[in-house]
């Protein structure tokens, strides 16, 4: 639905005084164009300093009234952006903001197998200057480079778990990185230990989107995903039902959830599939503020 919004944020920007209007009534206008497609016109209010020599060469934190003819109205109530829109910058400017208040903890991501926790990781760990590790690959490393599947063949899933958990005690005494933890590591209270050092977020992704993910690449390197006969998208979904009614209530001791569902809703899209990591990773960021900010 294409509609006429209007929505109030603040931002922090520079403003050149060449392309704007000052208006009588303590407002300023200039027309923005925010991609290719979308042309916004924006209203500051803001409070002029009386001091002389106020110059408008300088970083302000304004309050922007912005209006579109033809921005879906879930993009600006949500405060998401249309894919036109340069995600990464957004991204960057996001990171950029909530530096001061992560100061540095570490951010684990937990979630089902296939939830992007390794592809949404590493976008975040770059926005945010960060170093990024995977507890699986981690583990791998540290066992010779066995891979996982050989690991639970060779020595069972207790090994792996017990490998798994003095990763994460190691990482835990670490700084600015972000983490991609198995999918099992909620289940030992010792890992939440650990992860509470830093932010732990949940991406919560439905499982119909884990299957169609999981069965494209397939199940070779996932040794709780059984190899049994039938249809493998079929199969994968049965088989991760299973373990998402064991530890479906595990994830939700993470210190936030991003929910795909809930930002394709925002996003005014049904298939949660459409969204990239980028976006994903915005909403992490955007998360992690509301839980520092409370
Ligand atoms: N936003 C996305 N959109 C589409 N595909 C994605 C997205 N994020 C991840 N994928 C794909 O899903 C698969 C699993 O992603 P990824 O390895 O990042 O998940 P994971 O949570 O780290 O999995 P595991 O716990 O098994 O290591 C990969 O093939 C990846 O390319
Ligand atoms: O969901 C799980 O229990 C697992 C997920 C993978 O990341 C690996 O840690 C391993 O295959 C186990």
């Amino acid at each position: 639905m294409e509609t006429k919004v209007s929505q109030s944020l603040q931002l922090s920007t520079w403003m050149n005084s060449e392309k704007t209007v000052r208006k009588p009534n303590g407002s300023l206008r200039f027309s923005q164009n925010c991609g290719e497609q979308h042309s916004y016109k924006t209203t500051i209010s803001y409070h002029l300093p009386t001091r002389k020599g106020w110059s408008w060469q300088r970083p302000l934190v304004l309050k922007v009234s912005c209006s579109s003819e033809n921005v879906p109205a879930s993009m600006l109530e949500s405060g998401s952006f249309p894919a036109s829109f340069n995600e990464t910058k957004i991204l960057e400017n996001k990171a950029k903001e909530i530096e001061q208040y992560l100061n540095g903890r570490c951010i684990y991501l937990v979630g089902m197998m296939g939830s992007g926790k390794t592809t949404v990781g590493k976008v975040l760990s770059e926005a945010l200057g960060y170093s990024f590790y995977d507890c699986d690959t981690l583990i791998e490393q540290a066992l010779g480079g066995t891979t996982v599947a050989e690991i639970f063949k060779s020595h069972g899933e207790n090994f792996f778990r017990d490998n798994e958990t003095e990763v994460l005690r190691k990482l835990s005494m670490m700084h600015r990185l972000v983490v991609s933890t198995g999918g099992g590591a909620v289940v030992r209270p010792i890992n939440w230990r650990y992860m509470q050092k830093g932010i732990s977020v949940w991406l919560d992704v439905p499982l119909e989107a884990l299957a169609r993910r999981i069965t494209a690449v397939g199940t070779n390197s996932r040794p709780l995903l059984h190899h049994e006969s039938g249809d493998p998208y079929l199969k994968t979904m049965k088989q991760l039902s299973t373990l998402f009614e064991e530890r479906g209530e595990a994830y939700t001791n993470a210190s936030a959830r991003v929910s795909l569902e809930n930002i394709a809703a925002k996003l005014r899209d049904t298939d949660v599939c459409n969204l990239t990591p980028a976006v994903i990773a915005i909403e992490v960021l955007e998360q992690i503020e509301t839980l520092l900010k409370k």
